[in-house]
């Protein structure tokens, strides 16, 4: 706070003259200066502000200021309202008590800058912490921070103290945070939740925030202090372990769990949008004699390339799965049963016609299918047996063909 300089808003513009002199009567010299809003004045200083000049913005910034409200007239509930807003008081033009409060205010501040603390002790400890930490009152003013917190938001601690949220961050995160802080105000006890956060030296983190209520002896909540943990490698490698859970290693395509999952959004998503769904099930043939002729290893180059010529046979709507050993799901969104079997005899022909090398040989590879068609009252279990039994019938008719349930 810097006492000398009093901001002033646009109403008071002629009346501050009259203060003026009487303040410097009693011996202090005033430098004043016109703001429209609060935010153009700085965190913790003294700002006059007339009633009918603040506006929505000024609202969230009363209390990380020193802020004097000059109403035209004054009443117990008008002062309480402002008060109760984190205003530091309220005072009438015509009101001597205005002066006396301004001296007051000018001795106080020249005897904090020479007073110090136990919080002096705390900030030692708390800097001491390498994660950041940050404690606000109960009107969401930063009322400390440590090291860790500095750095992180690449800002001094004059800079934090006594700053509202709304100081300090991008107008659209500081709604977030502020709206947090007043969830957590109202409930009481602790808060976590993740939230991505730039840092200052622009990369983007994922933060995981601990905050906790803090209250007076009455149980009312006057503040709260919040802890942040860097979990964005953390979440990186939950990422990576889920991907892997719904990835056949040998072939990178999507398994039976992603399957599982898949299908299940499908089906709901079938509910809402009435879409047409179509699942087409495919064993390759003969693949034990792939394998007596080229070994495991060579069994394994056969089923990647088919696993990659499968894909980009597939549309953007249609997503291939590796089930089982040599056996593969395509879900196909949007497509009826007549499309469905349109596309999977047109991918059986031509799969049979594909040249694959395998050991610099060319191989000619087939596979029999079953398509069904997937409606909301068709049990899904049922569905996949009904699938199955369609492909059985299909080995059953030699081999290298497509049949259909019918329903
Ligand atoms: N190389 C390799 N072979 C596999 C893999 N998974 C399953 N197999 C083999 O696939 C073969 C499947 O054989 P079968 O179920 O008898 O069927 P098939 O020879 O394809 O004959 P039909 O399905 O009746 O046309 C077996 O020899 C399995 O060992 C795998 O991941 N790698």
């Amino acid at each position: 706070m810097i006492p000398s300089i009093l901001y002033f808003s646009p109403q008071l513009a002629s009346w501050k003259a009259q203060l003026n002199t009487k303040l410097q009567t009693h011996g202090h010299t005033v430098e004043w200066l016109p703001i429209q809003q609060i935010k153009q004045s700085p965190a913790l200083s003294l700002v006059l502000i007339a009633e009918n000049d603040i506006s929505a913005e000024d609202i969230l910034l009363i209390p990380s200021r020193k802020t004097i409200v000059i109403v035209d007239e004054w009443s117990l509930e008008v002062s309480a309202k402002w008060i109760n807003r984190g205003a530091d008081n309220c005072f009438a033009h015509h009101d001597e008590h205005l002066i006396s409060w301004l001296l007051s205010e000018f001795s106080k501040f020249a005897l904090t800058r020479t007073r110090k603390t136990d919080d002096d002790v705390l900030q030692v400890i708390i800097d001491a912490i390498p994660a950041p930490i940050f404690f606000k009152d109960q009107h969401h003013i930063y009322r400390g921070c440590n090291t860790a917190f500095c750095e992180f938001i690449g800002r001094p601690r004059d800079e934090v103290v006594g700053h509202s949220v709304y100081d300090i961050a991008p107008k659209h995160l500081a709604d977030i945070y502020y709206e947090a802080d007043c969830e957590l105000l109202a409930k009481g006890g602790t808060q976590r939740y993740e939230a991505e956060v730039r840092f200052c030296n622009g990369s983007l983190h994922e933060m995981e925030f601990n905050k906790a209520a803090f209250t007076n002896a009455g149980g009312q909540a006057i503040g709260q202090v919040g802890v942040m943990l860097e979990v964005t490698e953390r979440n990186e490698l939950i990422r990576k372990l889920d991907k892997a859970t719904r990835t056949d290693p040998l072939t990178g395509m999507s398994n039976r769990r992603e399957f599982n999952l898949t299908i299940q959004e499908a089906l709901n998503e079938q509910k809402s949008s009435e879409q047409k769904l179509s699942l087409m099930t495919l064993d390759i043939d003969f693949f034990k004699q792939i394998n007596d002729r080229f070994g495991h290893g060579g069994g394994d180059r056969t089923l990647q390339l088919i696993a990659s010529w499968l894909q980009s046979q597939l549309h953007e709507t249609d997503h291939a799965f590796r089930v089982g050993g040599e056996e593969f799901y395509i879900l196909m969104r949007g497509k009826s049963i007549k499309s469905a079997l349109g596309m999977a005899e047109s991918l059986c022909k031509h799969m049979a016609t594909t040249p694959f090398m395998i050991n610099h040989k060319s191989i000619y590879i087939t596979f029999s299918a079953g398509v069904i068609e997937l409606t909301p009252n068709l049990p899904l279990d049922d569905a996949l047996e009904m699938v199955d039994k369609a492909l059985y019938e299909a080995k059953s008719n030699g081999r290298n063909c497509v049949c259909h349930v019918f329903q």
